[in-house]
């Protein structure tokens, strides 16, 4: 099996270069604008020729161009593992689109814990009431990281939002607070994002109430757990019927 490597000089890309042979699979090679690849890895023209050189692509680079990523996926039958994060309502329609036609595992995250952690959050916001609990997500990250809040915060959101039966958008998210923001909107949910360091990934949840609060924390000490999520979602993918699917999928949660 042949997996290739969008962005093959990232931070993520270099290590999922590490990741495929050590799963038993081939590098097919890579998409780079700067920097050299490492040793041994094919160097492609662009996307599209990754794609063709490819049994399933590999894609964490920049939501800029998530969506011509997936167009250019589906144009050649390829299955896509998408973990780029911070992509627009137009960017995810783009995706759901792409997924008529390809097998693509899109998540804000592919280390099991937090994807354990997504399923855990609904199963809590189901049980707190809005009315009593608040929740409140807040996020720490390395200093480079580009987008805000997180990709896996959003997911967050997105859990606990279904977990009390309406969507994030639906519920209102409270981000940045600044200045006269007025009291806190019941039913809300808060985002706070840090940045700072080297901090490969912390997310808190919280549920605070009057006489009591909860809150759950997961924290990544080395991003290769991402990368062998994602290969595992990769060598998972080749095969599938085309479809939006989720770690969850991946994981059999
Ligand atoms: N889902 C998950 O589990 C995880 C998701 N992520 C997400 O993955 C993404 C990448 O993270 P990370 O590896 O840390 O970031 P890096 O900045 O280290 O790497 C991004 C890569 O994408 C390339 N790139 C950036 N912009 C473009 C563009 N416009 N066109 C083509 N290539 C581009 C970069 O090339 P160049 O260096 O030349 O700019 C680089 O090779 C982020 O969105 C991050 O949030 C990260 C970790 C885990
Ligand atoms: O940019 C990162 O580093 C990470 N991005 C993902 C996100 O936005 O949630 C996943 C992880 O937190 C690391």
């Amino acid at each position: 099996m042949r997996i290739g490597i969008a962005g093959i000089t990232g931070r993520m890309g270099r290590l999922l270069a590490e990741e495929v042979p050590a799963a038993g699979a081939a590098l097919a090679g890579g998409t780079l604008r700067s920097g050299a690849a490492p040793a041994g890895a094919a160097v492609l023209p662009d996307f599209g020729a990754l794609c063709g050189a490819s049994d399933v692509v590999i894609d964490f680079t920049h939501a800029h161009v998530a969506r011509t990523h997936v167009q250019a996926a589906a144009d050649s039958g390829t299955p896509l593992i998408l973990g780029t994060s911070g992509l627009s309502a137009d960017d995810e329609a783009a995706v759901a689109e792409a997924a008529k036609r390809i097998p693509i595992v899109y998540a804000a995250n592919f280390a099991p814990g937090v994807n354990l952690f997504l399923a855990i959050a609904e199963r809590m916001a189901a049980a707190l009431p809005p009315a009593q609990y608040d929740a409140e997500i807040v996020e720490m990250h390395h200093r480079q990281k580009v987008d805000a809040p997180s990709g896996t915060a959003v997911a967050l959101g997105r859990a606990v939002a279904a977990g009390r039966g309406t969507t994030l958008e639906a519920a209102g998210k409270e981000s940045g607070r600044d200045g006269h923001t007025g009291a806190r909107g019941t039913g809300t949910i808060g985002f706070a994002a840090l940045r700072g360091g080297q901090v490969v990934g912390e997310h808190t949840l919280i549920f605070a109430a009057a006489s009591e609060h909860i809150s759950l924390t997961h924290r990544s000490f080395d991003r290769r757990v991402y990368a062998t999520g994602a290969v595992r979602a990769a060598v998972w993918a080749k095969g599938k019927a085309a479809g939006l699917y989720s770690m969850k999928d991946v994981l059999g949660m």
